[in-house]
């Protein structure tokens, strides 16, 4: 579902940060976002899901966002913070999945299924009457995750979903992620993982001082090395070598080599 920006402008209060963005078209399916500490990424994914009073507008599918997410908001957009812990504010984890789900007055019966359902796939179900506080670091952002997906949002918005996790927990996220997109749903998250960016993702965004220097494909970015030293960034380990080696063809994963 395509998300438009138009003219789009935030300050923070008592903050010399501004972030301006004119006129843009987050495509269908999954798009990264990816820049420096502080380039603005939080804030901007903040800014699409309504969370904070930005001049400009942000529509979704052509409806502007307040309209479109006045009916049923949650089952929309969701968001998960790149700190759990910002999120996170039920007494226990079964809790916390159940209220994105209360909100949108989903049946009892169909609240406890889900529940149950999701717990599972999360490998979370001996956590069920925990408080989502006394849970680790990597548990608590696997749950703020399912929290945000639990409704199958049209549009999922993922502030480092990869951040603080183990091999099985990324493969996890990263085969949610999959389906989700396969599924025709909309991903825009954030990661500093260039491997993952390069092998996962097709659609790039990077910024830079809360200013958007680059939207397309991810070889088009590593390819460019000037505005990746702008960016302060570092291609995909696969894409390195290859340059080493003197490669002729755009190397994105190790499997391509
Ligand atoms: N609540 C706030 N009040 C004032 N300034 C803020 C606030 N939140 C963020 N900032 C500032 O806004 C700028 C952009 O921050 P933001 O978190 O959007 O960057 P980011 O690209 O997501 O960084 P990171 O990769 O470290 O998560 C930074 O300079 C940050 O210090």
């Amino acid at each position: 579902m395509p998300i438009e920006i138009k003219n789009l402008r935030y300050t923070y209060p008592n903050s010399t940060f501004s972030l301006e963005i004119p006129r843009e078209t987050f495509p269908t399916g999954l798009v990264c976002l990816v820049g420096q500490n502080g380039s603005g990424k939080s804030t901007l994914l903040k800014l699409l899901a309504d969370l904070l009073p930005a001049d400009g507008a942000v529509a979704v599918n052509g409806q502007k966002l307040a309209d479109y997410l006045a009916d049923r908001r949650l089952s929309k957009i969701a968001y998960a913070f790149q700190d759990p812990n910002d999120q996170l504010f039920n007494s226990t984890v079964a809790e916390e999945l159940a209220w994105s789900m209360k909100q949108a007055r989903l049946p009892a019966a169909e609240i406890a299924a889900r529940t149950d359902k999701i717990l599972e796939e999360f490998g979370l179900s001996a956590f069920r009457e925990q408080n989502p506080y006394d849970l680790s670091l990597s548990s608590k952002k696997l749950l703020t995750i399912a929290s945000a997906l639990v409704l199958d949002p049209e549009i999922c918005l993922l502030d480092e979903p990869l951040m603080s996790l183990d091999y099985p927990g990324r493969q996890l996220v990263t085969r949610l992620i999959r389906r989700r997109v396969a599924r025709g749903k909309s991903v825009v998250m954030i990661t500093h993982d260039m491997d993952w960016l390069a092998r996962e993702c097709r659609q790039v965004w990077a910024m830079s001082r809360g200013r958007l220097l680059y939207q397309g494909p991810v070889a088009g970015l590593f390819a460019d090395q000037d505005l990746m030293e702008q960016l302060g960034l570092l291609p995909a380990r696969a894409w390195q070598l290859s340059q080493l080696l003197g490669l002729k063809t755009e190397i994105l994963s190790p499997d391509e080599l």
